[in-house]
């Protein structure tokens, strides 16, 4: 179940005042999401339909806010097709709904594309497009540590190796090595503002156009080549977690014609995807293994299947990823 808090007409309704945006029409919990409650809000201004996504944050606190609500602003004022929160007629952004921030964001109409259906063509968009979230992002004013980056995996790792057996330990000891190595190595590796989370799932596509990023709720201040390890891994995994090195190719072709990669980038490739895939692994086995998220007030987790990125990273060490 997707929504985790529910409102009410009234609360709505009082949220809505505050914008001039226009009157209820109507609104629709969205189901499918992880880690956030949506709706759909429908608003009528001058006998025109506006369409709108109300989210309410079930992990992220008011603190932590900021950088998502500025990032949205930022990157939508160039040009690059993400939510951003409207500011109500006080000019502000960040609102409260049952003591949790809530933003609205301008809605955008399309579908994500289903994982057995990515082509290249796809992919060849969601490069060139992360390439320009990348460049929108790298002189963003604000920085973050990402919250499932280096210092999570590095004690995340620790603390679940006696749950699992010596192999997978062992496996997972090694590839956060790996990337203190890369790190040890201080190679020419650009950094700024990553989306952290861009699966397919949070793409839409209409007519195979891409017509949106969304969920931008993992976005922190990283190396900009891990977000498309990131990326390589989710959108050109066949069914069997092996590789499709044809849509690879597009997505690694549509980055470059936006950025040109730099000769480190080309080294540390096959570690970032390993360690992109670690990531995964990790964050997808600490629910599946029972571990309480400290974090989550109860809410039914829909678990991913943490196999499935062991598998990514064992194909990643056994075919070393090329960047060109
Ligand atoms: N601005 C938007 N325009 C259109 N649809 C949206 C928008 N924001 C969210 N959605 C819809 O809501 C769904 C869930 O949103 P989102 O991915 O941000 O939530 P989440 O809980 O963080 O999910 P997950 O962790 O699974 O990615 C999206 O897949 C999309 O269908
Ligand atoms: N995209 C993540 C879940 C949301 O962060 C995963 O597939 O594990």
């Amino acid at each position: 179940m997707a929504v985790y808090t529910s409102i009410t007409t009234e609360e709505l309704t009082l949220l809505l005042t505050d914008f001039n945006l226009g009157t209820l029409v109507s609104y629709q919990g969205i189901e499918g999401g992880i880690e956030n409650t949506n709706y759909f809000v429908t608003l009528n201004k001058d006998d025109a339909i506006h369409d709108y996504v109300l989210t309410i944050f079930e992990e992220l606190s008011l603190e932590e806010m900021p950088f998502f609500v500025e990032l949205g602003q930022w990157l939508a004022a160039r040009n690059i097709a993400v939510p951003y929160a409207i500011k109500d007629q006080n000019g502000i952004a960040l609102k409260q709904l049952k003591g949790k921030p809530a933003l609205l964001q301008p809605r955008f109409f399309g579908a994500d594309v289903p994982a057995t259906q990515l082509k290249a063509t796809h992919c060849f968009q969601i490069g060139e497009a992360l390439a320009k979230f990348h460049e929108a992002g790298a002189d963003f004013y604000l920085t973050r540590q990402a919250h499932r980056g280096v210092f999570w995996w590095r004690r995340e790792s620790e603390a679940i190796s006696h749950l699992l057996d010596a192999q997978d330990s062992a496996l997972l000891k090694q590839e956060v090595r790996a990337f203190d190595q890369l790190r040890d190595a201080k190679l020419n590796l650009p950094m700024g503002v990553i989306h952290g989370d861009l699966f397919h799932d949070n793409a839409l596509f209409k007519d195979d156009a891409l017509v949106a990023i969304l969920d931008m709720y993992n976005a922190a201040t990283a190396y900009q080549l891990y977000d498309l390890a990131i990326v390589a891994n989710d959108w050109c995994c066949n069914t069997d977690c092996t590789l499709d090195p044809i849509r690879e190719k597009a997505l690694l072709e549509g980055y470059a014609s936006i950025r040109a990669f730099t000769d480190d980038e080309a080294m540390a490739w096959p570690v970032l995807t390993r360690t992109a895939a670690m990531r995964f692994w990790l964050s997808r086995l600490i629910p599946w293994l029972g571990i309480a998220q400290a974090s989550r007030q109860g809410g039914a987790m829909k678990l991913k299947d943490p196999n499935q990125y062991k598998q990514i990273l064992l194909s990643r060490i056994k075919t070393p990823a090329v960047l060109r």
